[in-house]
């Protein structure tokens, strides 16, 4: 299911702003790749063009070209709900709906597009999805409960839950653990380990320790100066980003010099 992903020349724009400037990269299936950068580079900006979601923010476009296994996101005819279902996104707050079962939740995708499904299917879909999210033993006797009832870790693996359920083949992820104690954290980490087995996951985070323990590929994104735009510096092994990086602006930011 997982799939790898060529951006090409990709510009964001908010309106006249031009956020995010000339982003060239290539992301691996079965991989986990980090965005990091100081605050105000783009890297939120970049991350919701590879689902079309960038676009739904009035005035908001992209020019420029993100592959999919060869297929253009950005191409004549192409259905952004569809993008949005084949990419997941998780986000920095655990945004259950309130009001709705824990099983409601997880099946969420199908309910509001009305996708029919037997009661069997939906219980094997609803098993599959919250055991893939590391949830199952601590929900399989409240699936009725509502999804707030749970703690934030637990909420944010329901939602890692609900965006599994829809069969996606790349998972975006917005600062996942922002929102959460080390100890989810934790959980939440070791569950990215477990899904780059399945899919494409691509994680923007500013805790440079959690960059380093849980990515294979790291990009580094930075910003001239308020007003300019966003651009990528470099992108490489995890590794050698962190210890031997080729510019001089990732070395000091990754060694705490700014940002
Ligand atoms: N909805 C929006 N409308 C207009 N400009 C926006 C909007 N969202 C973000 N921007 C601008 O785009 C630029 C990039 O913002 P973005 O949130 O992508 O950066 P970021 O690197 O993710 O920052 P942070 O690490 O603080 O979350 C910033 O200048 C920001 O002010």
């Amino acid at each position: 299911m997982s799939k790898r992903i060529e951006v090409t020349d990709l510009n964001c724009y908010y309106g006249k702003f031009l956020a995010v400037e000339d982003v060239t990269m290539t992301i691996h299936p079965r991989s986990v790749t980090a965005f990091i950068g100081p605050s105000g580079c783009g890297k939120s900006t970049f991350l919701r063009t590879l689902n079309r979601m960038h676009e739904v923010i009035p005035g908001a476009y992209v020019e420029g070209d993100v592959l999919i296994d060869g297929n253009n996101l950005y191409g004549p005819g192409v259905d952004p709900v569809n993008v949005r279902r084949q990419v997941g996104m998780v986000f920095q707050r655990p945004n259950p709906f309130p009001t709705m079962s824990i099983k409601d939740n997880v099946l969420a995708g199908y309910k509001l597009n009305k996708q029919r499904m037997k009661a069997s299917e939906a219980d094997d879909l609803l098993e599959k999805s919250l055991r893939g999210a590391n949830l199952w033993e601590e929900v399989k006797n409240r699936l009725d409960k509502p999804g707030s009832g749970l703690s934030g870790g637990q909420q944010q693996r329901l939602c890692i839950a609900r965006a599994i359920a829809m069969q996606p083949e790349v998972l975006l992820m917005d600062e996942p653990c922002s929102a959460l104690d080390p100890i989810s954290t934790l959980a939440v980490e070791d569950l990215i380990q477990e899904l780059k087995e399945t899919y494409t996951i691509v994680i923007v985070t500013h805790n440079m320790q959690q960059a380093a323990r849980v990515s294979d590929e790291t990009a580094f994104f930075n910003i001239a100066g308020t007003g300019a735009p966003g651009k990528l510096i470099e992108m490489g092994a995890t590794e050698k980003i962190f210890s031997t990086p080729d510019e001089k602006a990732t070395e000091d930011y990754i060694t705490g010099r700014f940002g």
